[in-house]
Order: C-alpha cells, then sequence, then structure tokens
C-alpha cells in the first residue's frame, strides 16, 4: 500500500441502458442486452495536505456541480475485525448524507484494510478528496446554471433538486468510487482495473456495496455496464451477498474480503462484452420524456403476475428472451435492414407482458411516440428501455446528423402536438467500461 498515497487518480464508469431484457434479467434463466453510455461518472481522487506532523484522519467527497454538495467523513478501525467504520462530519449547520457515497467508502475502506493485513501499512488508511464530475446527460438541464455548459454543467441546485435522466448514476458513481479508491490505496500488482482480474475485483465488491446502498438486490445489470460496458448480462445468484454482516460490526472486513474474492463458481454472473455491440454506422440515442406520470412498484406487480400465471408467463418470457437473442444477434452481426422487424418483434411481445401483468412496461402513450419517431428516415426503431413505463426511450438509427436532425424537429413537433416535452439526450451507446483517465479534461474543477 505504502508509497501510492500521493498519487492522484482518476476514473471515470459509464452509464447504462437495458435495451432489452427488463424483468427476465431479475432471472438467471433469463439475460438483458446492456449497453454503456457515453455519458460517465468521473472519479479524482488525491492526497490532502496537511502542515508536517498534523495528522488527518478524515475522506472528503465533493460533488463541485452542486450546491452543499460536500460530505466529509472520519473513520476508525472497528474491533473484532469490524474493518473501518465510516461516520459523516458536520460541515456548516447543515448535513445532508449520501448513502451510496458512505455505503461505498465503508465497503471499499473494509476490503483494502483487510487485504493489506499483512503489510506494515495495515490501519494506516490516509486521508484522500474525492472530486465527482458527472458527464451533463444524467440531469435535466433545467437547473443548470449556465445554458451552454461545457463538459461539466454547474447546476444551481443541490443534487436532490436536480432531475435524474435514469442513466444509472448510482451505479456509475459506485463503480468509479470503488475503483478510484482500490487505485489510489493499492499497488498497481495488487489492483488493476485494465486487466481482467481488477474488473472482477471492481465489479464484485462495487454490486456489494451497491445493493447495500439500495437496500435491495437488483439484477445489478447497471453496475455490470459500469464496469464491463455494453454486454449480455446474466445475473448473479442473489444469496452470494446474503448474510453479509453490516459495517463496523464483528467479522465484517473478513466476510466481504472472502464474499468479493470467492471463487467463481459462486459468483455466478456471466458478462459476455462480445455478446452486444452496435455496429458501424449506426447509434442508440435515449429521449427523456417529461410526462409527470409516476410508474411505482412496477417490479413488485410484474412479479406477482409471474407466480399468479406461472405457465403462460413461462411461455411469454421463454418467447419473448428468442426475440431479444435475435435481436442481439441482428446488432453483433450489423444486419441493419434486419433490426425494424426484430425490434419490433421484441415490443410486440413487451406489449403482451403489458397487457398480461396490468404494468404500463410500453404504454400506450410510448407506444405513439415511438411508432412516430420510428418513421422518421434514418431511424430503425426504438423500445422503451429497462423497466419501462413512462419517461424514456431509446432508438436505434442512423449515426449522422441529417438523421439526428429530423429526429429532434419530429421531437419538437411532437412535443407542441402533446404537450409532454421529448428531449434528445446528447449520449450515445458505447463499448467501454470504466477506464483511468488523464487529469487534463478535469481542467478548472479540481
Ligand atoms: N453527481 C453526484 N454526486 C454525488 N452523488 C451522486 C451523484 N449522482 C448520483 N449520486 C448518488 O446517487 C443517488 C441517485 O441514485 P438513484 O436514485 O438510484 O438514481 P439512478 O437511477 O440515477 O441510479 C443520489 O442520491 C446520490 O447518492
Ligand atoms: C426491471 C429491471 O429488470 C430493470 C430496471 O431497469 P431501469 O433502467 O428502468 O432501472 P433504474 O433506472 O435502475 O431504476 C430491474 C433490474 O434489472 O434490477
Amino acid at each position: 500500500m505504502a508509497g501510492h498515497q500521493n498519487r492522484t487518480v482518476a476514473v471515470s464508469a459509464p452509464g447504462k441502458v437495458l435495451l432489452a431484457g427488463g424483468y427476465l434479467v431479475l432471472d438467471r434463466q433469463h439475460t438483458g442486452l446492456v449497453l454503456g453510455l457515453s455519458a460517465r461518472i468521473n472519479i479524482v481522487g488525491s492526497g490532502i495536505e496537511t502542515s508536517e506532523g498534523v495528522q488527518l484522519n478524515e475522506i472528503v467527497v465533493e460533488s463541485p456541480q452542486f450546491l452543499e454538495a460536500q460530505w466529509r467523513y472520519g473513520y476508525h478501525l472497528a474491533p473484532h475485525g469490524g474493518g473501518i467504520k465510516v461516520t459523516q462530519l458536520q460541515v456548516g449547520d447543515k448535513i445532508s448524507a449520501n448513502s451510496f457515497v458512505e455505503t461505498t467508502l465503508s465497503y471499499v475502506l473494509s476490503y483494502i484494510d483487510h487485504m493489506t493485513t499483512k503489510s506494515a501499512a495495515h490501519g494506516k488508511i490516509s486521508s484522500v478528496r474525492l472530486v465527482i464530475l458527472a458527464d451533463n446527460d444524467y440531469y435535466s438541464p433545467s437547473a443548470r446554471a449556465d445554458p451552454r455548459p461545457g463538459r461539466f454543467a454547474k447546476f444551481s441546485v443541490p443534487l436532490s433538486g436536480a432531475n435524474k435522466t435514469g442513466l444509472g448514476s448510482s451505479a456509475a458513481l459506485v463503480t468509479a468510487l470503488t475503483a478510484a479508491l482500490l487505485g489510489y490505496y493499492l499497488s498497481r500488482e495488487s489492483f488493476d482495473m485494465a486487466t481482467a482480474d481488477g474488473k472482477r475485483t471492481l465489479h464484485n465488491l462495487a454490486q456489494a456495496a451497491h445493493c447495500a446502498a439500495q437496500g435491495k438486490v437488483g439484477s445489478g445489470f447497471d453496475v455490470a455496464a459500469a464496469v464491463y460496458g455494453s454486454c449480455t448480462y446474466r445475473r448473479f445468484s442473489p444469496e452470494i451477498l446474503q448474510g453479509l454482516p453490516a459495517p463496523g460490526s464483528p467479522g465484517f472486513g473478513e466476510r466481504l474480503a472472502a464474499v468479493v474474492n470467492g471463487p467463481t463458481p459462486a459468483w455466478d454472473v456471466e458478462v459476455r462484452t462480445d455478446g452486444l455491440r452496435v455496429p458501424k454506422g449506426l447509434a442508440l440515442r435515449m429521449c427523456d420524456v417529461d410526462c409527470g406520470s409516476q410508474t411505482v412498484g412496477m417490479v413488485k406487480k410484474v412479479l406477482s403476475w409471474r407466480s399468479e400465471d406461472p405457465q403462460r408467463s413461462k411461455e411469454l418470457w421463454d418467447h419473448l428472451q428468442r426475440k431479444n437473442d435475435s435481436l442481439a444477434a441482428t446488432l453483433r452481426d450489423g444486419k441493419l435492414d434486419a433490426l425494424p422487424t426484430a425490434i419490433l418483434a421484441v415490443r410486440e411481445l413487451v406489449r403482451d407482458m403489458s397487457k398480461s401483468s396490468k404494468v404500463p412496461i410500453e404504454p400506450e402513450s410510448q407506444t405513439e411516440l415511438l411508432d412516430a419517431v420510428s418513421a422518421v428516415e434514418g431511424v430503425y426503431g426504438g423500445v422503451v428501455p429497462g423497466a419501462g413505463g413512462f419517461d424514456a426511450l431509446a432508438l436505434l438509427m442512423r449515426d449522422d446528423e441529417e438523421t439526428k436532425r429530423r429526429v429532434e424537429s419530429r421531437l419538437a413537433e411532437w412535443s407542441r402536438e402533446k404537450g409532454s416535452v421529448v428531449r434528445l439526450l446528447e449520449v450515445v451507446g458505447e463499448m467501454e467500461g470504466v477506464r483511468e483517465e488523464q487529469l487534463d479534461i478535469y481542467s478548472g474543477w479540481l
């Protein structure tokens, strides 16, 4: 560990879109088609300067794009192998929690502490400052301080006041923060995110921290996208994470390390990065639909339909899985002519699932909008991604300016007619997962 703590580490991890396989991917029998996005969460970690003889035990995390977005933590080694216990410190008169940051710090520092037990540096985690910078498409532009920002916009609100566009900020944040901390405190021989082993450690640890912070075990496709980028994803068995004690309680460090470093058969996740790709000439683009409709408890409702009608739902899911697989194959083989039919086949079965489960996965308003945009020259089609609902679309279209302009003008027309604002985001589908960055892209922010 020693010798690395004065280094500055910069890491970024991409957001995600689940193009096909919503709900199915919760079940290990099925897989999801996951695309990484060009919108990234960046973390820069560097040492905190202290005057000679002064010892600090502080971790400072900041999100300088937002107001009141600084979180300070003290930390100590918990007794009986409880790992590193992190406690938020008061800054000024306000204290706002950030459970994703706090949980990730306690998980990752406990893991690092355990992995360095035998080294002289054990128990000597030094202070660090971590700066978070998120690409603009993660949040709606309405609260921007400058309407024409550079790479990273400044907002005139706290983080809680920014409207998210649903690109998976928490998974990208947890993954980038985990990678930054591992890279900062461990030697390159112990952790290198460019290697398969490094990615495996990062994936397992980030899944554990993200699940704990979320308070539930989802399919984890968002963390997989943040680590590996675009892929086909078969989830890990949720039992892997069961029974982990809480950070600070006896044995936490050792149990966490055993889970994270656990043998591959236990970690039965399957990530195929050659399973899905966006062929040359094609772009995946996202639309943000601002409609005010809320969709709560969709996962619960779909799963209860599944248990109430096991036979029919199984047939439907098996059928849908085959259509999802064909869509992946069509993209992989670059057969653009076959794309519209492959997309429509998926949508048809998703609407069947919508109808049977009475959940608005592809609600009527989205069917209309998708059909309208799919009719624009250069658009191959689109889906309601992830869990579905009213607030987003993913489009597959020709990767050129003219198509983009035609789509934008069709969406503007739609917004005027229907009174719901639909906006094409700048973000595009991208293959690459987590990566190290050069510091110059952050100039002015550090
Ligand atoms: N730029 C950021 N800086 C600090 N924390 C962030 C940032 N973006 C997201 N987060 C964390 O992620 C949480 C949002 O996660 P969540 O509600 O799951 O949204 P998403 O669907 O985008 O993952 C925030 O409450 C915060 O804890
Ligand atoms: C239903 C799901 O299979 C997909 C949900 O995908 P979304 O992309 O809609 O999810 P969030 O943005 O994280 O809320 C649940 C899961 O896989 O965990």
